[in-house]
């Protein structure tokens, strides 16, 4: 056999007498990363497969592979989210090629993640947290024009597109002056729409735009205290089968602790509140440089009539138990018809 024969991939003869040097490692599974076929949903998922082939021992080119699918809700943008059965539906069909096998993880926006996975599934690893912040995106003619109060880039009256309750209540609460039109799809089919004239600015997460290397476009982000993030908002995370003891093992050693402690603790606020999937929530939890988890939280009505927002402190050991808290604090104090 040729030197240049003995080089060639080693899949390429088995019955080939193996040469110490050029020894193919054993060959692990393809591991197959399941996704929303968008194209933030794969360049999250290309970091997902970059964090886990720069762990020891992760797959090497070749042995792992995104696997994009198709969702309905992806295929429908023109209908609000929440008409066509809420934000567990890009996740739900990527859960059942998990479930069934056709792929071994699944890489979601932690946002998009319903509360309660399906039976048999686990979020085995998320990402370090990005910019957890909304960003104003201002359509380009939009004059920034002098303004006193909250938001002075936005023009009396000007029309925001936007899907989002959340971010419609809390931006309404702050200016009631503001018009809203139906603006959804994917971050570039929104930005496009804005460029075409419609509305005069969008709220987009800044995570997203980084991820899609837009976020230079964010002409302003806003802080936490004028918009509240979603629960999970920044965050990528990663599910598996509960029973896949080979995969959960490689995932374990991508997870980020710190991120993964504001995750439980924002998810518990949604679990406890138990809203439809239009009441306005919003969810976000830090570690404080005392080593204390801060979590916020609040509930809001979708015109910005009502809106409660309240904060706690405690250890990071308790991020469930203090999420749990927080969101029965503020179902106990908001009006009832709030909630499912
Ligand atoms: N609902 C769409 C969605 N899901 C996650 C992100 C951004 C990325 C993230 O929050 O991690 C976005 C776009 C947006 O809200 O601007």
């Amino acid at each position: 056999m040729s030197a240049a024969f003995q080089a060639a991939p080693a899949l390429a003869r088995p019955s080939a007498l193996p040469s110490p040097r050029l020894a193919p490692r054993p060959r692990a599974a393809l591991l197959r990363a399941g996704t929303r076929a968008s194209p933030l949903a794969l360049a999250q998922t290309r970091r997902v497969l970059d964090a886990l082939r720069a762990a020891p021992g992760g797959p090497q080119p070749g042995e792992a592979e995104p696997v994009p699918l198709q969702t309905s809700g992806d295929a429908e943008q023109r209908r609000r989210l929440a008409d066509l059965g809420g934000k567990g539906l890009f996740a739900k069909e990527i859960h059942e090629a998990l479930l069934d096998g056709r792929i071994d993880l699944a890489v979601h926006s932690l946002k998009d993640l319903e509360t309660e996975l399906p039976p048999g599934l686990v979020i085995a690893a998320v990402l370090p947290r990005a910019d957890a912040r909304d960003a104003l995106v201002l359509a380009p003619g939009c004059p920034p024009e002098e303004r006193r109060g909250p938001l002075p880039g936005l023009p009396a009256g000007a029309r925001i597109g936007t899907a989002s309750a959340r971010r419609m209540a809390q931006l309404r609460h702050l200016r009631p002056d503001l018009r809203f039109g139906l603006l959804r799809g994917n971050v570039q089919t929104r930005l496009r729409r804005l460029e075409e004239g419609d509305h005069a600015a969008t709220v987009l997460a800044m995570a997203g735009l980084e991820r899609l290397g837009l976020g230079a476009r964010a002409a302003c982000p806003l802080s936490t205290e004028e918009m509240l993030p979603a629960a999970g908002q920044g965050i990528i995370a990663v599910t598996a089968r509960a029973g896949d003891g080979a995969t959960r093992a490689r995932l374990a050693g991508i997870d980020h602790a710190p991120t993964h402690l504001a995750a439980r603790a924002e998810r518990a606020v949604l679990a406890a509140l138990d809203g439809s999937c239009r009441t306005p929530i919003g969810a976000h939890a830090t570690l404080g440089p005392d080593g204390r988890l801060h979590l916020e939280a609040l509930v809001a009505r979708e015109d910005g009539s009502f809106l409660l927002r309240r904060a706690l402190r405690g250890a990071p050991a308790e991020a469930v138990r203090l999420g749990a808290a927080l969101g029965a604090s503020l179902r106990a104090d908001s009006p009832a018809d709030l909630f499912a």
